[in-house]
């Protein structure tokens, strides 16, 4: 293998070999049955099933062991659910030989059923059907592993989740286990948050509870912990006295794209901010955890989400893209928010007066992720650096990953003159041939390992929904106007005004070249 080029293995078992896993990961056997429910659906179809098949392919799901079956309330046999999803696993037409006969496997291992969301008859059909499976794989009593994932609007998931604690557990008490995967929105503000989990809470405990938030499946929001914590550059560099300002940008160059009925009912905040780019923020922000369990982390994180201030609401833009309310699943007279930027403030040692900027919009005119702290102007500047723009640190989680250092050097050449370059990490040149992981991907393979590190606990919910609460409210009571934008633009000039209000210096004339390959 030539230097910088890996390769991805076959594995052949689910134990996690990571360094970083100080979960005693030990190795299981015996029947696994993935359930999918709502597998008629859209993130079914987009997500799921395809980190499923990716999974399949890297031999993390065993034919020997493995079953996958769709549930939903469409009448549709089990060919007409595999033709559905046959085109998202791979490109028909760059396809290899052995990527068809990989599709055409994996499609062999689903299995469709269909009933209801609220009634015992569907759930007693299925268990039935996983049943016939843990039999035929000839499991000792009690191996058997159960994992529901719930694609389904969260409407329905405290009665699914009944139907699962009434027909459908894992049968002994020999070993083996249940456990659910529960996706995003999870509640609309603390109260209904709080009334789900405990509706939930007193069916399943909470180490059987997966909430799903795709983003901590990222690659570099993986990474975040080990930069922060493995390298000694950051280690004094990190806080109030260093950092001037912090931004963590969602931007997406499309709209709500035949979404717009589940849109409207949420907004910008609950789609993307409350969760993702609070859950990014954690990251960031959290002090350094004991060690790397689980819990350990999620008590950091949940002590700085304890830690931020009210958000004041000159610190809020909102915005809604124009065209927006064309959707005929949309009102005329919506307000919803397509684009926000709230600042977020944390009252703590080290990061009293250091604005966190959330930045999230749809229809804009870029599609990217990213990080961007941005440090404090050099004391006694002799070399005039602070008309090149001040040091900043970038982490982008997409598209094309990469960590950038901004910073300032002599200009090569004779003349003492300086400019700014970067010192680049770009993924795509530095690490050739490996082949990025999808966040479902990893979050699925953590669900069946049993490892809760990247999931969102009880606690964490309750506190992000704590911040922006009073904020949601607000707008949901019309006293908060979503400002007209241009689709295509960078949303409303009311937010560069408050990033600037906010102390972001923006550098002039620093142009990126990308590196060749
Ligand atoms: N789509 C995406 O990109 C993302 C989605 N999510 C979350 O994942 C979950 C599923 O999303 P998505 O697949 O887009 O949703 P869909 O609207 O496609 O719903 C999934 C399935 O649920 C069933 N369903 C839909 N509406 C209802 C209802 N009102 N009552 C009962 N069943 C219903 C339908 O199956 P049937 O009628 O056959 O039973 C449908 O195929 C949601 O919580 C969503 O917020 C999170 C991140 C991204
Ligand atoms: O959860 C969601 O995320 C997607 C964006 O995900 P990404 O991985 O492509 O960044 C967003 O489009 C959607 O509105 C939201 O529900």
């Amino acid at each position: 293998m030539g230097s910088g080029l890996w390769s991805i293995e076959k594995r052949a078992s689910l134990r996690s070999d990571s360094i970083l896993s100080e979960i005693e990961n030990v190795p299981e056997t015996g029947p696994l049955s993935i359930v999918v429910l709502g597998a008629s659906g859209d993130l079914a179809k987009k997500k799921t099933f395809p980190a499923l098949f990716h999974l399949y392919r890297q031999g993390f799901l065993p034919p020997d062991e493995v079953k996958i079956f769709g549930y939903a309330r469409t009448k549709i046999s089990d060919d007409e659910l595999r033709n559905r999803i046959r085109s998202y696993l791979v490109n028909d037409k760059g396809a290899s030989a052995e990527q068809v006969d990989d599709v055409s496997n994996f499609l062999q291992l689903i299995q469709y059923v269909s009933g209801s969301y609220d009634s015992e008859d569907g759930f007693r059909l299925l268990d039935k059907e996983i049943s016939v499976h843990e039999s035929l794989k000839k499991s000792v009593e009690g191996s058997s592993r159960r994992l529901f994932y719930l694609a389904l609007p969260p409407s329905v998931y405290p009665s699914v989740c009944r139907m699962i604690k009434t027909c459908c557990m894992n049968k002994s008490d020999l070993g083996g286990w249940t456990r659910i995967i529960v996706e995003k929105p999870f509640g609309r503000d603390l109260q209904s948050a709080e009334q789900l989990s405990t509706q939930i809470g007193e069916l399943f405990d909470e180490p059987q509870i997966y909430r799903i938030d795709h983003y901590l499946g990222k690659e570099l929001v993986q990474n975040m912990l080990v930069l922060r914590f493995a390298n000694r550059f950051f280690l004094p560099l990190w806080n109030r006295d260093n950092i001037d300002n912090v931004q963590i940008v969602f931007r997406e160059d499309f709209g709500t794209e035949g979404r717009g009925g589940y849109f409207d009912q949420y907004g910008i905040i609950r789609d993307i901010i409350q969760n993702h780019l609070l859950q990014v923020f954690c990251l960031i922000a959290m002090e350094k955890p004991i060690s790397l369990k689980p819990e350990h982390i999620r008590d950091e994180k949940v002590k700085v989400l304890e830690s931020v201030l009210p958000i004041t609401y000159d610190e809020v833009v909102l915005g809604q893209y124009e065209g927006y309310r064309d959707d005929p699943t949309v009102p005329d007279h919506s307000n919803t928010p397509t684009f926000a930027t709230v600042i977020l403030r944390i009252h703590n040692e080290r990061w009293e007066g250091v604005p966190f900027i959330l930045k999230a919009g749809k229809a804009l005119n870029s599609r990217k992720a990213e990080i961007r702290v941005q440090f404090k102007d050099v004391p006694g500047d002799i070399f005039k650096c602070q008309k090149q723009g001040r040091n900043e640190f970038v982490i982008r989680l997409q598209p094309s990953e990469a960590i950038y250092m901004k910073f300032t050097v002599k200009k090569p050449g004779l003349e003492m003159s300086t400019v700014q370059s970067e010192l680049d990490l770009s993924y795509g040149q530095r690490y050739q041939g490996v082949t990025i992981p999808e966040a479902y991907e990893r979050l699925i393979l953590d669900t069946i390992r049993g490892d809760q590190q990247h999931f969102v606990r009880r606690d964490e919910l309750k506190a992000s929904w704590e911040i922006f609460t009073p904020l949601l409210h607000k707008i949901d009571a019309g006293e908060f106007k979503s400002i007209p934008y241009k689709p295509g633009s960078r949303g409303p000039a009311e937010a560069d005004e408050l990033l600037e209000r906010a102390g972001y210096v923006q550098t002039h004339g620093y142009i990126w070249i990308p590196p060749t390959l």
